[in-house]
């Protein structure tokens, strides 16, 4: 038998729809048992339509084909809750490499200025920014609000099978996944010149994610690969149609008391063609109380983190992942004055 790592296991999650309770524990194990690895898995046998999966797909690529000056209409920078486009150089997520080589565009919950999560500034929370000047307009804006319910309904059903597999009821996470908050974000990643610096350039450099889960719908190039500790080596995640790669963000690991894994993961994109993909960041109710979870320490010991909203544990970690990439910009465009600066501590700052 070969002793090299294998990437995250792709596991059927129809058993959680269906009546038949050993398939239902069996999956409860194998969750449990990526929880505690990595904190990655794949699954398949969900209720997202394949239909409206490629929908997206279609969709995120007639965005991305938009002439430069129509995504800029649309640029995030607009708004200050991070919605809608990122030009390519905008983030840096790994110590010591250049901006990261995608360009993205994010969605949330269509809600209006007048909507108490925006007029109390919560997390990432405004209206869209929709383009309007694109053939495809209404069907990228259904298309989009279609999928992001969808990716809603299916992050609530991940979260009820991971409450089990910590011996937690079904419904354990209701108050957390009431009046949530995700973002869905739209990636293009250009193909990397073939002689680009392999130290220093990066589709996504390697991070953890911010928040509870992360669910990632590969389009057809591979780039995706997931950190494996023990072995000390790069995995790749190939796409596989249909399927999400889970993962686990750094708020679920801290909940969790470190004992679930947020893990390093990052995209190189060498093929020589164009990459899509499509993470939805499930963040969660925004006032909610993050606190060690029950199980997740030996009877008596303390927690090993003081409780803090989902809110402010998110919100800083964006502030400084973008904090990062504008100070290298500056850095390297005012050359005398001002040194690169290190990056030190971006190593494990993510999504
Ligand atoms: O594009 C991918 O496959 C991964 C994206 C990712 O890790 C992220 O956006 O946090
Ligand atoms: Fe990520």
């Amino acid at each position: 038998m070969s002793s090299k790592a294998e990437a995250p296991p792709i596991l059927d999650f129809s058993p959680f729809y269906g009546g038949d309770e050993v398939a239902k524990a069996a999956l409860v194990d194998q969750v449990r048992r990526c929880c505690l690895h990595n904190g990655f898995f794949q699954i398949v046998g969900h209720r997202v339509p394949q239909s409206l999966q490629q929908d997206v797909l279609r969709c995120v690529q007639s965005f991305f084909s938009l002439p430069q000056e129509e995504k800029d209409k649309v640029h995030k920078d607009n708004t200050t809750w991070n919605r809608g486009y990122e030009s390519i150089g905008s983030q840096i997520l790994e110590a010591g490499t250049n901006p990261d080589l995608k360009e993205g565009f994010y969605i949330g919950e269509e809600i209006d200025k007048d909507h108490p999560y925006f007029v109390q500034k919560k997390l990432n929370s405004g209206p869209n920014q929709w383009p309007d000047n694109f053939h495809d307009a209404d069907l990228f804006r259904e298309t989009s609000q279609a999928y992001y319910t969808e990716m809603h309904a299916l992050a609530r059903d991940v979260l009820a099978v991971i409450a089990q597999t910590l011996d937690l009821g079904e419904r354990y996470f209701d108050k957390f996944t009431t009046g949530a908050v995700a973002t869905l974000r739209y990636l293009h990643y250009p193909p990397q010149p073939s002689d680009s610096d392999e130290k220093l350039s990066r589709g996504i450099g390697a991070h953890t994610d911010f928040g509870s889960v992360t669910l990632l719908m590969q389009g057809e190039t591979k780039g995706l690969q997931v950190w494996e500790k023990a072995t000390e080596e790069w995995l790749d995640v190939e796409p596989v149609r249909g399927a999400y790669v889970v993962n686990l963000g750094n708020m679920f690991m801290r909940w969790s008391n470190d004992l679930y894994r947020s893990n390093l993961h990052r995209v190189i994109n060498l093929t020589g063609t164009e990459r899509y993909s499509v993470p939805f960041f499930y963040s969660g109710n925004p006032d909610y109380s993050i606190e060690c979870l029950p199980n997740c320490r030996a009877e008596g010991a303390a927690a090993k983190y003081a409780p803090i909203t989902v809110s402010e544990c998110i919100g800083q970690s964006y502030r400084d992942s973008y904090g990062k990439a504008s100070a290298f910009k500056k850095a390297v465009t005012s050359p005398p004055a001002v040194p690169v600066p290190s990056m030190t501590g971006a190593q494990k700052i993510a999504v």
